[in-house]
């Protein structure tokens, strides 16, 4: 028999993107556009520990249970790994910046020579409580410099990603956004969304 399309895997309500922090959302936002129809949810997560995807699925499976919707729930969780620390911070980078702050993050590498870093992006995306969370992993290789730049997003002042003179704070936000960590990961969202060719109830032009 001919292969008449793809059916609709299944009638989803809008995305509930998850997160506590507003400069994420920000970016989120402005990479998803209107290619996923989503709304976001202020919610603070509690600060897992362990493997950067099993901190992700976990959050997304508190996420979804908080937020109490029928719908998909995405959340992400971000990591800044040093080499010569064997990837530490790594998901403890939260932590970090606020008790050492930028000058203390390079500190930490004052007696090792490789400065090298990345920044690791993962979003999980729950489809409801009995289904494992489906994790999209982004990277961004660069190394930890003195800060310069905006100092409003985290660690983005002493992050200067390969093969750029800027930090992520001194890029203007469309160039990080091009080739961040966070792009990467939604990326690979938006082509789960595109491949599952999923129906959703509402127009996906609608962002709240
Ligand atoms: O509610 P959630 O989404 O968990 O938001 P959060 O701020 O707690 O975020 P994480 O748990 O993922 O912790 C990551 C830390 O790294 C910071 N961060 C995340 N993405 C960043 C980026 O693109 N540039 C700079 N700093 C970033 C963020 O402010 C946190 O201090
Ligand atoms: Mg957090």
């Amino acid at each position: 028999m001919a292969a008449t399309g793809r059916a609709a895997a299944a009638l989803l309500q809008p995305v509930t993107f998850v997160t506590g922090n507003a400069k994420k959302l920000e970016e989120v936002r402005a990479i998803l556009g209107n290619s996923i129809p989503f709304r976001s949810l202020k919610l603070d997560l509690p600060e897992l520990q362990g493997e950067p995807e099993d901190i992700s699925k976990e959050k997304a499976r508190i996420a979804a249970k908080e937020t109490c919707t029928h719908g998909p729930v995405l959340v992400e969780d971000t990591c800044l790994c040093f080499s010569a620390l064997k990837g530490l911070p790594g998901p403890y980078i939260k932590w970090f910046l606020e008790k050492i702050g930028h000058e203390g993050l390079n500190n930490l590498l004052m007696a090792y020579e490789d400065k090298s870093a990345y920044a690791l992006c993962v979003f999980s995306l729950s489809l409801g409580p009995n289904a494992d969370p489906i994790t999209f992993l982004g990277k961004t290789v660069g190394k930890i410099v003195p800060p310069r730049g905006p100092k409003d997003f985290g660690w983005d002042p002493i992050f200067q990603p390969d093969g750029y003179d800027q930090t992520y704070a001194e890029m203007p936000k469309e160039e990080k956004n091009k080739i961040s960590h966070r792009s990467r990961a939604l990326a690979l969202v938006k082509s789960h969304f595109a491949e599952a060719n999923y129906t959703f109830e509402t127009d996906p032009s609608i962002q709240q």
